[in-house]
């Protein structure tokens, strides 16, 4: 059961990554329980988790990374702050007869920050290992997971109503079977049981705030989206791990 105790702000050591990070994982979306938006109002994208095969020691938990969806199936434009889906079969006739597509011709893949969980979900009791990602705004954007203050919370309002404002979560157009990279950077914390499911709503909420503030540290940054710039923290390692995370083949349009 998840321990009373309050939750640190940030993850991981200042001076970014430490081994056994960056984690390279892969894979297509694949269906889960389909519990992430129908019960707890949270999306997460779930891949196989074959790749954690390289990796024996690695504990079951909550992680941060950051993310990347093929372009060529899923377009994240980060000045309109939208997202939307491309359907391989219009794009391939659009090809055919040699017209432009605004969405995949040269399409390069958005990196996107994401938090993460690794394991059995205890509070459901799963006897199948997951990972599943939920993909958060870019840090420019405003966070639909930060803390309400006190007495701005719409359902207390001019009533007596003691409901609090449920959280919301960041949601997507639905990308299934859509191939995605993640590099995975830091831990947070082990998973837990809870005494309810607004419990663990509230933690996954906190996690993403952690993640996102823990991503904030220049250190970290610089696997984001526009985040080699101009540090001096920008390493041939990072370069490569980039690359890696924005690399799609082509036969993930089948
Ligand atoms: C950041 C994050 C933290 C999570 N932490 C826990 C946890 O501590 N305990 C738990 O039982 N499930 C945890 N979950 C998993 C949720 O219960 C899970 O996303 C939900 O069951 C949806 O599963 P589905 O994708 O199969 O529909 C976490 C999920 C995320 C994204
Ligand atoms: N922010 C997001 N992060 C991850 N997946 C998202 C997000 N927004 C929408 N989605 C979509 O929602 C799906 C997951 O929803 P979920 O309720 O967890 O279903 P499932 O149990 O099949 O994983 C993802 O596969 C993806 O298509
Ligand atoms: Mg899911």
């Amino acid at each position: 059961m998840r321990p009373d105790t309050p939750r640190a702000p940030i993850a991981g050591p200042d001076t970014g990554p430490a081994s056994p990070f960056p984690i390279r994982l892969s894979g297509p979306v694949i269906k889960g329980f389909g519990r992430g938006s129908k019960e707890l109002g949270i999306p997460t994208a779930n891949i196989p988790p074959d790749g954690l095969d390289a990796y024996p020691s690695l504990e079951s938990g909550v992680y941060y990374g950051v993310v990347a969806l093929d372009p060529t199936r899923f377009v994240y434009d980060l000045a309109a702050e939208k997202a939307h889906t491309v359907d391989p079969a219009k794009e391939e006739a659009e090809q055919q007869t040699q017209q432009q597509s605004d969405s995949s011709a040269g399409a390069v893949a958005t990196i996107l920050p994401a938090v993460l969980s690794i394991g059995y979900n205890p509070f459901y009791k799963n006897t199948v290992r997951s990972v599943e990602i939920h993909i958060m705004p870019p840090l420019s954007s405003p966070s639909p997971t930060a803390a309400v203050p006190p007495g701005d919370d719409d359902n207390n309002n001019n009533n007596n109503n003691k409901q609090h404002r449920r959280p919301s979560f960041c949601k997507l157009p639905d990308f299934y079977s859509t191939q995605l990279n993640l590099l995975i950077l830091g831990y947070i914390r082990p998973e837990y049981d809870y005494v309810s499911l607004e419990a663990l709503v509230e933690d996954i909420r906190v996690d993403c705030e952690v993640a996102r503030q823990s991503l904030r540290r220049e250190a970290y940054a610089v696997y984001l989206e526009g985040g080699l710039a101009s540090s001096a923290l920008a390493t041939g390692e990072v370069v490569q791990d980039k690359r890696w995370l924005t690399a799609f083949s082509a036969t993930s349009l089948l």
